[in-house]
């Protein structure tokens, strides 16, 4: 599990561990990660032409002892520092390992000397020592003029912790922000690092261990090894009623795609047995696509919503909400759902503009803070949510939250929610709990668009296809 903490927890797990340790310690652990994290990045630091931008704080401390390892290393290393407040035993140590640090102009103008522009369009990485956690977000004008510079030019950055600029708690991004190409954190994950749209901004991250010694997360992603120890594997005395079955209440006859699509989804997942219940033409079309599966009788589970389009039976839907199976619902469904009653074994899958709807706000708004949106969700409807999205952000109604990374960006094609919601609906029928169905629905869903597409173009029906092999690649 990968789990992320606020930066109120951070700092304590901090101090107390620095009060343990001589001076220094931490940042001297952080830095040495971060050299040889930028080394490899760079394949070798020999002649290599890097340039760091430096803050008022201890970011910027840890990215100049690490220029100042790199400098020992044969690398070329200037220091901008955009403060005059920077941290100066890391200036020194910069200096006595050869390496070299200028002033930016500093001015509010963000306004920077020509000669700190040809230093950062020449290098071959800019490190960004700006700000950490201690920083608020957006970035000041000169900050912002050096990084725009490397943008232009090309020139990839390294975030040192965090990217500067984004919002540390939230994974929101109101205000400029630096993108980078490798992100190396320091003794655990922060929100920024998992939530998007900060996220994003990370690129891969890279966490070096300081020793830091936290509880468990409220906010964790599952990784390989928890998606082998969650997957309900049948054993021998498993019978296709034991293993779960599900029940499908989605497609119409305006969408049958739907229906077969979300069908596929499910017999990816570890039930025994699926169940459609449907209009007549579409439950045809399900059998003809996947002659195994069966009509109407007992679930374990169901997926309501995908691709019910006008033919949404409200009260048959609320009806299921009340009744003790547990729901995933989906889409249209999601239009059942109301802010009554105790829905703790709903797992509701919005995207973006379903839950904006939900919530009565903007969909720009969901997407700019969707932390924030998918747990007010949560608890004001009393339902886990699965917000979809490049990264998916899942909360629970008791506030814990899961999100999942390792989505790729061709999986946004229609119908891969509907096999999302199908499978989801096969992990709740399978006994897992809402919160567990959607992460290692998100998880396994994620892994099989990736092993389809391979790079390349994907479709729904081929991401389904491909959940099999992708569930057997992570469970033996
Ligand atoms: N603690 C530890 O054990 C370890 C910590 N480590 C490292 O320390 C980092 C945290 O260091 P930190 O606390 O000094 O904060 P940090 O983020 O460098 O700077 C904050 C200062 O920046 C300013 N500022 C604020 N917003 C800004 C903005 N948008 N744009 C520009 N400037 C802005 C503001 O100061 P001001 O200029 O306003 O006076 C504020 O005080 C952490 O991320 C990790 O890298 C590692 O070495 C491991 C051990
Ligand atoms: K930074």
């Amino acid at each position: 599990m990968r789990h992320a903490y606020t930066v109120e927890q951070v700092r304590s797990a901090e101090s107390e561990l620095m009060a343990k340790l001589p001076d220094g310690t931490l940042m001297q652990r952080a830095a040495t990660g971060l050299a040889v994290a930028i080394g490899n990045f760079l394949g070798g630091t020999y002649g290599a032409r890097v340039v760091l931008l430096i803050g008022s704080g201890d970011n910027g401390g840890d990215a100049l002892y690490a220029g100042a390892r790199l400098a020992r290393r044969g690398a070329h290393v200037t220091a901008i520092l955009l403060s005059p407040k920077a941290h100066e035993p890391g200036i020194a140590a910069l200096r006595s390992a050869g390496g070299r640090s200028v002033t930016s102009a500093g001015d509010i103008s963000g306004e920077i000397y020509d000669d700190i522009v040809s230093e950062l369009a020449g290098a071959d990485v800019v490190v960004d020592g700006i700000v950490g956690i201690g920083g608020r977000p957006g970035l000041r004008p000169d900050a912002l003029a050096a990084v725009r510079v490397a943008e232009q030019y090309g020139v990839p950055i390294v975030a040192v912790d965090t990217p500067s600029g984004v919002d540390v708690d939230s994974g929101e991004t109101p205000e400029p922000h630096v993108n980078a190409a490798l992100t190396v954190t320091f003794g655990t994950h922060k929100i920024c690092h998992l939530v998007d749209p900060a996220a994003s901004a990370c690129g891969p991250v890279h966490l070096v261990d300081i020793g830091l010694d936290l509880p468990p997360a409220l906010v964790q992603s599952l990784q390989a090894a928890d998606v082998r120890a969650l997957y309900p594997v049948p054993h021998g005395e498993s019978d296709k009623y034991s293993r779960g079955v599900v029940g499908l209440m989605v497609g119409s006859t305006e969408y049958p795609g739907a229906a077969v699509i979300a069908t596929a989804g499910a017999l990816g997942g570890p039930v025994g047995m699926v169940r459609y219940v449907g209009p007549d033409a579409v439950a045809a079309a399900v059998r003809e696509a996947h002659p195994e599966v069966v009509g109407a009788g007992r679930v374990q589970a169901w997926t309501i919503g995908s691709g019910l389009g006008e033919e949404l039976d409200v009260p048959r839907i609320r009806e299921l909400l009340d009744a003790d199976e547990p729901v995933v619902l989906d889409a249209d469904g999601l239009k059942a759902l109301d802010d009554s009653g105790d829905h703790v074994d709903v797992l509701a899958t919005p995207h973006a503009g379903e839950l904006a709807r939900l919530l009565g706000v903007d969909r720009s708004t969901v997407e700019a803070e969707r932390l924030k949106h998918a747990r007010m969700a949560a608890e004001r409807y009393d339902v886990t949510v699965l917000l979809k999205g490049a990264t998916t952000v899942i909360a629970s109604p008791d506030g814990e939250v899961r999100v999942n990374t390792n989505a790729t960006p061709w999986l946004a094609t229609a119908g891969a929610g509907d096999v999302l919601a199908g499978l989801c609906g096969s992990l709740l029928a399978a006994g897992l709990t809402p919160l567990d169905a959607a992460a290692l629905g998100a998880y396994l869903h994620a892994s099989a668009a990736t092993l389809a597409s391979a790079n390349g173009p994907i479709t729904a029906t081929t991401v389904a296809q491909s959940l099999p092999e992708a569930t057997r690649r992570l469970i033996t």
